[in-house]
């Protein structure tokens, strides 16, 4: 059994952060922990308020994971503070475990997920740790402070992240405004690079598609998948997650994480070299 594990912020509303994630560990057939950072109030309309966990119990249920388990990939999410962030840098600097970090800032609703003076800590302290790392476009703006207006700006900024040392940037399409296509760019370090490109599926039930996205990332990468086979079948996971979605709640609903297991044939991801 593949043990991995994720470090994010609970969602109550069960849609993203830990929730999203060991759901889509479960669906993936790894066995999922868990490192809680902050406590969400939260349901499909909103967030009505935060609580972060004291930095040094982050690291006492990191701690409790690493004298136990043999962690086969670890991913991050909501990391709210500077003094979190340096903490779980800290701990992981020396594990050599795969790390996938999804940039988590600002929610659907466009509540702050990430304090402003923790971005610093993300490019110097985590950054550099990381084997991949899955920013949207306004993610990807403030973490290499250069700014996307279109595809050619991509690979630049792909470029300020191999400069922080991270070997791999999955740069998400989501709010480029193509409407037919949801497409993702990949670039490795060695110059390899491809485009992931799926029908855009018309609908607002896409609260946790970052977090789901990365969790299957994750769980492949955890059962030995290649880079690019795990990022492939992470891309067909969360798209059959939106097309399959469920009518839960009032706002933008939750994907579905058992759409992959039941679906999965039918699902194609063109890929194009870039
Ligand atoms: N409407 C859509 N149809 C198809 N795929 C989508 C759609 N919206 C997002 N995706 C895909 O979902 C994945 C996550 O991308 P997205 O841009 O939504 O992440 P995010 O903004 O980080 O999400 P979150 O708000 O959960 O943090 C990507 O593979 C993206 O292409
Ligand atoms: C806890 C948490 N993590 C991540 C996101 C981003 O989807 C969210 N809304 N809530």
């Amino acid at each position: 059994m593949h043990i991995v594990t994720t470090i994010a912020g609970s969602d109550s509303g069960g849609g993203a952060g830990i929730q999203a994630d060991l759901k889509t560990f479960q669906e993936l057939g790894v066995f999922g922990t868990s490192v809680i950072t902050a406590l969400t109030a939260q349901n499909t309309m909103g967030v009505s308020g935060v609580f972060p966990i004291d930095h040094s119990f982050v690291e006492k249920q990191f701690q409790a994971l690493i004298e136990d388990f043999s962690i086969a990939a670890i991913k991050t999410g909501m990391l709210y503070s500077s003094d979190i962030i340096k903490a779980i840098a800290h701990m992981i600097h020396n594990q050599n475990i795969p790390l996938i970090v999804d940039p988590v800032m600002i929610a659907k609703g466009g509540e702050s997920l990430l304090l402003q003076e923790a971005i610093e800590a993300m490019r110097s302290s985590l950054l550099p740790l990381a084997t991949i790392v899955t920013p949207n476009i306004p993610e990807a703006e403030a973490l290499t402070g250069r700014k996307i207006h279109d595809v050619s700006d991509i690979r630049e900024v792909a470029q300020g992240f191999f400069q922080l040392g991270v070997h791999c940037v999955i740069l998400k399409g989501g709010h480029l405004a193509d409407p037919n296509f949801a497409i993702d760019y990949v670039f490795f370090q060695n110059g390899k690079s491809f485009s992931m490109q799926t029908p855009r599926i018309q609908t607002s039930n896409t609260h946790g598609t970052g977090c789901t996205f990365s969790a299957a990332i994750t769980a492949f990468l955890g059962q030995g998948f290649a880079m690019d086979k795990a990022i492939i079948e992470a891309k067909k996971f969360i798209q059959l997650a939106i097309l399959h979605d469920l009518s839960i709640g009032h706002g933008y609903g939750p994907t579905n994480h058992f759409a992959y297991q039941l679906h999965k044939d039918s699902c194609e991801v063109l890929i194009y070299e870039t």
